[in-house]
């Protein structure tokens, strides 16, 4: 077990996003994690990733290293690609020109072309601005990285390498993620497991394992095991946030 949020609860100016929430990530698992809009899916990744603290409940972390690609980008507006991915690397006291060289190979795998690595992110489209995000969260080898619905803004043709990506890198690299998404087919194509919260109250209404092998299930699969969810009550309030709300 890489993090475990005990008995979570927390709310903002007095209103409860969750009383009571518990999940765990274990090793090596991409843990999708899926719920309306407003139930708290950020929330609760920030107080997993310790960016909140939670005003109940415990946190428990098995791990040294964590990264955090959220929706946006977040470059460093005045530094050039290489110094952004490194940026991490740079906290922890590596020198310039071991940051510049993990920076490089990390940006390879992410497909920058070397030449962008001197641009700064003005100079980048959009997609290449968030696999330079990709490739700062994996620089520093982390042991879980925290995905905030990271390819939400990106088109549908680079989303689906952006997911690639993501799914080589953890087979790889072996962390742990927990990936927050409202597209079930993303969740599906990624995933280990998914996790459905309710909008009413932020409980956890579907927990369970994704058959198959992220990276192995073809279009087909992954279509037909969307389509199974839909039809599955605890997946309606995905698409009907205010069917049973009083
Ligand atoms: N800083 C804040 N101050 C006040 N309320 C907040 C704050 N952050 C979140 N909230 C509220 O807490 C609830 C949960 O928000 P959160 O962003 O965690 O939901 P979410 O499931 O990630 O939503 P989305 O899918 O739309 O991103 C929402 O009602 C939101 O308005």
């Amino acid at each position: 077990m890489r993090l475990a949020l005990e008995r979570i609860g927390h709310a903002f100016l007095g209103r409860a996003v969750f009383e009571n929430l518990t999940l765990n990530l274990d090793r090596g698992e991409v843990l999708a994690l899926v719920g309306p809009s407003g139930c708290g899916k950020t929330t609760a990744l920030q107080i997993a990733a310790g960016l909140v603290d939670p005003l109940r409940g415990r946190v428990r972390r098995d791990y040294r290293r964590h990264a955090v690609v959220f929706q946006e980008p977040r470059l460093l507006p005045w530094q050039r690609t290489v110094d952004n991915i490194a940026y991490g690397l740079a906290a922890r006291g590596v020198g310039r020109e071991e940051r510049h060289v993990i920076a490089a190979a990390r940006a390879a795998e992410v497909g920058l072309h070397p030449r962008d690595l001197d641009k700064y992110p003005a100079e980048l489209s959009g997609g290449m601005r968030q696999r330079a995000a990709v490739a700062r969260a994996l620089a520093v080898d982390p042991e879980v990285v925290f995905f905030d619905e990271p390819f939400t803004a990106v088109d549908v043709g680079l989303r689906r390498v952006l997911q690639d990506l993501v799914i080589t890198a953890s087979a790889r690299e072996k962390f742990s993620a927990l990936f927050v998404t409202h597209d079930l087919s993303e969740a599906a194509r990624l995933g280990h497991r998914i996790i459905v919260m309710s909008g009413r109250d932020g409980s956890i209404l579907v927990d369970r394992t994704i058959a198959g092998t992220p990276g192995a299930r073809d279009d087909r699969a992954i279509f037909e095991m969307v389509q199974g969810w839909m039809h599955e009550p605890a997946f309606a309030e995905l698409f009907d946030p205010d069917r049973d709300r009083a």
